[in-house]
C-alpha cells in the first residue's frame, strides 16, 4: 500500500482541546478504553473460532500487555485478538470513531460538568488524544494472506496510514505521552489505573517495564524473572452460580475489592437475566466502631468494565451505605445523569435491588434470628435510613426493626408494646445516652421497666418517621415525664398539695435565684431519690433541632427550656427542706438537690460544674 494520507472527518480544527480540557477531571478513562477494545477484539476472535470461521494455535494465549516506557515517552497497548485490515481501519478508525467522537462532542460539549455522561461511555478509541500527542496503530488481521498495517495521527484530525511490521495477529496501539500527561509514564499510576478500571475484565491484562532494572540475587546475578501474574481478575466470583460459591470466597472477593479486612456480616448475590441482566453482589459491612461514618461503595461495571462508584441514578441513596459490585450490561451508559434519573428502566433496577435487600434481611430475621441479632447493632443505621428514603422498603422492613433495650435483648415495636402494656400502653421510653441517663435507667430497672437505646444520630428522625406510620404509638425520651409505675399513692388533697408545690417552689427559687424554676411534687416509690429534671418530649425535641440547625441565629439561651425539677415527698432531704424552710442549710440543700437532678440529666455548664464541686466540698467538711 502507498502511504495515504487524509482528512479525518471532522470539522473543528479545536475539537481536541476543547474535550481535552472537558474531560480533565477523569482523563485516565482512556486506560479503559484503549484495553476494553482490547478485550473486544480477543472476544470477537473467540466468537469466530466457536463458530469454525478460524482456527487457533494450540499454545494459543489471550492476553493484553500495556507497555510504560518512559524513555521513550510511550505507553503500548498491545492485544492479540482479531485485528484490523486497512479497510477496516479505514472505516473503523477513520470514519466510525472520529465519527463517534464528534458526534460525543456535539452532545455533551456544552453540557459541562453538572450533566456529564455516566463515565464517559461512548468515547472509545478517541480518548488516546485526552493524553497522547501522537497516537499509532500497528495492527495484523487474523484472516489469511492479511498485511500488517500503520496508522498515525498527531490528533491535528489528519492521519496518515502505510503498510505496517507487525508480524503476529492483533492490535498494539502506541501513544506518544504529551508533556502534560507525563503522569502516565509513571508504572504506578498506570497499574492503579489499570486497577480502577479493569480489575474485572475478562482478558488477562499484564502490565510491562522494559526499562525496570532487573532483580539480582545476593551475589549480584540476574534472578530467575518471576512468572507475571495479570493485574485482574477474569471470572469475578459474581458470574458465577450463588449455589456455587463458599463463604470464604465471598470474603476473599470482599477483601479484593474493598481492600478492607474487616470481614463483612453478610451479603446478597444477585443474579439474573431476565427482564433485565445485573449480576452482583452487595455486602453488609461491619462498622468499625461507634464513630465510623457509614460509608460504603458501590462499584457499578457493565460487562466488567468498571463505570463509577456510587452513582445514585442507578442505586438507590440508602444501599450506598453498602459495599457491593453490580454489573449491569443493560444500563444504558451513555446518556446524561439526569436521563438515567428519570428512566422507567432504570427505576425497576433500582426497585428490584431494593427488593432483594429487604427479602434478605426477612429470610436471615426468620431463619437465623441469633445472627441477625447478632448483626443489629451494625445494619440499624442503614435499614433505619432506608425506612426514612422508601416507603416500599419501610413496608417490607418495618416487622423485623428491633430495639435494643435497657434489659439487653433485641425486641421488636409489638413485642416491646405488649410486654410494657400494664405499665405505659403505647408508649415508648427511649434513652439516648446511656451514662448521662443512667440514673433514669436505674430508676427504671428497679421499677422493673425497660426502655429500649436510641442513641445513633438516624434515631431522632427515625422516631419521627415511626410516629407518623403508627400514630397511636408515641415515643418519650426516659427523662420526658414520670409514669404512674413510678410513684406511690398521696393522700394529700389536691388543693393541699397545689399549697405545697407552691411554697416549696418559693423556696427553691429563692434559693437559686431563679423566678423561672418550675417545681412539683411526687411520691416516688424510691425513697433515696431526690429529685429529678423533666423535660417534656416536645420540648427537648425543639431544643434538640434547634442546636442542629443553629435556629438561624437564634441565641441557644433565648429557647425555653421548660425544664422542670420534680421534687420526691418521701425523700428525707425534701421532707426537711419543706419543714425547715428557713434553716441556715436549706439553701445549701436546694441548691445540691437542684445540681444533683441536673447532673443526671445533661451536662452541667462549667461555671454551674465549679460552684457544684466547691459545695460538695462544704458540705463533707460540715461533716467533720
Ligand atoms: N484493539 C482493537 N482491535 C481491533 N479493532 C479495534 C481495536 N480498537 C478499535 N477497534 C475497532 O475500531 C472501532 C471503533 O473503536 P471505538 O473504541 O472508537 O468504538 P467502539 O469500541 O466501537 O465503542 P465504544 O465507543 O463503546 O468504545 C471498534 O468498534 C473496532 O471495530
Amino acid at each position: 500500500m502507498n502511504t495515504e494520507k487524509g482528512n479525518l472527518s471532522i470539522h473543528s480544527e479545536n475539537i481536541f482541546p476543547i474535550i481535552k480540557k472537558w474531560l480533565y477531571s477523569d482523563h485516565d478513562i482512556f486506560v479503559r478504553e484503549l484495553i476494553s477494545n482490547g478485550c473486544d477484539a480477543i472476544t470477537k476472535l473467540k466468537k469466530l473460532e466457536v463458530m469454525g470461521e478460524t482456527t487457533l494455535a494450540d499454545d494459543n494465549v489471550f492476553k493484553i500487555e500495556v507497555i510504560v516506557d518512559d524513555k521513550a515517552g510511550t505507553l503500548t497497548f498491545k492485544d492479540n485478538g482479531i485485528g484490523m485490515t486497512a479497510e477496516e481501519v479505514k472505516q473503523y478508525i477513520n470514519q466510525i470513531a472520529f465519527s463517534g467522537a464528534e458526534d460525543f462532542l456535539s452532545k455533551y460539549k456544552d453540557k459541562a460538568n453538572e450533566d456529564q455522561i455516566i463515565g464517559h461511555f461512548g468515547l472509545g478509541f478517541y480518548s488516546a488524544f485526552m493524553v497522547a500527542d501522537q497516537v499509532q496503530i500497528d495492527t495484523l488481521s487474523f484472516s489469511e494472506g492479511a498485511q500488517a498495517v500503520r496508522w498515525m495521527s498527531d490528533g491535528s484530525s489528519e492521519y496518515e496510514m502505510s503498510d505496517g511490521d507487525r508480524t503476529e495477529r492483533g492490535t498494539t496501539i502506541t501513544l506518544t505521552i504529551g508533556e502534560d500527561s507525563k503522569e502516565f509514564l509513571n508504572e504506578y499510576t498506570v497499574r492503579s489505573t489499570i486497577q480502577k478500571y479493569c480489575s474485572l475484565m475478562p482478558i488477562d491484562i499484564f502490565l510491562m517495564n522494559p526499562n525496570k532494572e532487573e532483580p539480582k540475587d545476593e551475589n549480584g546475578e540476574p534472578k530467575e524473572p518471576a512468572e507475571p501474574t495479570p493485574l485482574n481478575d477474569t471470572h469475578p466470583l459474581y458470574l458465577k452460580k450463588p449455589n456455587e460459591c463458599t463463604d470464604e470466597e465471598y470474603k476473599e472477593f470482599y477483601r479484593k475489592t474493598f481492600m478492607d479486612f474487616k470481614e463483612p456480616l453478610f451479603w446478597i448475590h444477585l443474579n439474573m437475566d431476565y427482564p433485565f441482566n445485573l449480576k452482583g453482589i452487595l455486602y453488609f459491612p461491619k462498622l468499625g466502631n461507634q464513630f465510623d461514618t457509614m460509608e460504603g461503595q458501590i462499584k457499578l461495571y457493565n460487562n466488567q468494565v468498571f463505570v463509577a462508584d456510587n452513582i445514585k441514578e442507578v442505586i438507590p441513596e440508602f444501599l450506598l451505605l453498602l459495599k457491593g459490585v453490580l454489573d449491569c450490561p443493560d444500563l444504558p451508559l451513555n446518556v446524561s445523569r439526569s436521563f438515567l434519573q428519570n428512566d422507567g428502566f432504570v427505576k425497576k433496577i433500582s426497585s428490584y435491588i431494593t427488593k432483594k435487600v429487604a427479602d434478605k434481611l426477612n429470610s436471615l430475621y426468620k431463619n437465623d434470628k441469633e445472627s441477625y441479632e447478632k448483626f443489629w447493632d451494625d445494619i440499624h443505621p442503614f435499614i433505619k435510613f432506608g425506612c426514612l428514603k422508601d416507603d416500599k422498603f419501610f413496608d417490607k422492613t418495618k416487622d423485623i426493626i428491633l430495639y435494643k433495650t435497657t434489659t439487653g435483648d433485641y425486641v421488636t415495636l409489638p413485642e416491646y408494646l405488649e410486654r410494657n402494656r400494664e405499665k405505659h400502653e403505647n408508649k415508648v421510653y427511649y434513652v439516648t445516652d446511656e451514662s448521662l441517663q443512667a440514673q433514669y435507667v436505674k430508676i427504671f430497672k428497679d421499677h422493673d421497666m425497660e426502655a429500649v437505646i436510641m442513641n445513633t444520630t438516624i434515631d431522632q428522625p427515625f422516631i419521627s418517621h415511626m410516629e407518623t406510620k403508627e400514630t397511636e404509638t408515641k415515643f418519650a425520651r426516659i427523662d420526658a415525664d414520670l409514669t404512674d409505675t413510678l410513684k406511690d399513692e398521696d393522700d394529700t388533697s389536691e388543693e393541699d398539695n397545689k399549697q405545697l408545690v407552691e411554697e416549696v417552689q418559693e423556696i427553691f427559687r429563692k434559693a437559686l435565684s431563679n423566678e423561672q424554676l418550675n417545681v412539683s411534687l411526687e411520691n416516688l416509690k424510691a425513697e433515696d431519690i431526690s429529685g429529678m429534671i423533666l423535660l417534656p418530649e416536645e420540648s427537648r425535641r425543639m431544643q434538640d433541632m434547634s442546636k442542629m440547625y443553629g435556629m438561624f441565629g437564634m441565641d441557644n439561651a433565648m429557647m425555653p427550656t421548660n425544664e422542670s425539677l420534680l421534687l420526691n415527698k418521701k425523700n428525707k432531704l425534701v421532707k426537711y427542706i419543706i419543714d425547715n424552710k428557713d434553716h441556715e442549710n436549706t439553701a445549701i440543700f436546694c441548691e445540691q438537690i437542684y445540681d444533683l437532678a441536673m447532673i443526671s440529666h445533661k451536662q452541667l455548664a462549667p461555671e454551674a460544674m465549679t460552684k457544684f464541686i466547691e459545695r460538695s466540698n462544704k458540705i463533707l467538711q460540715k461533716l467533720i
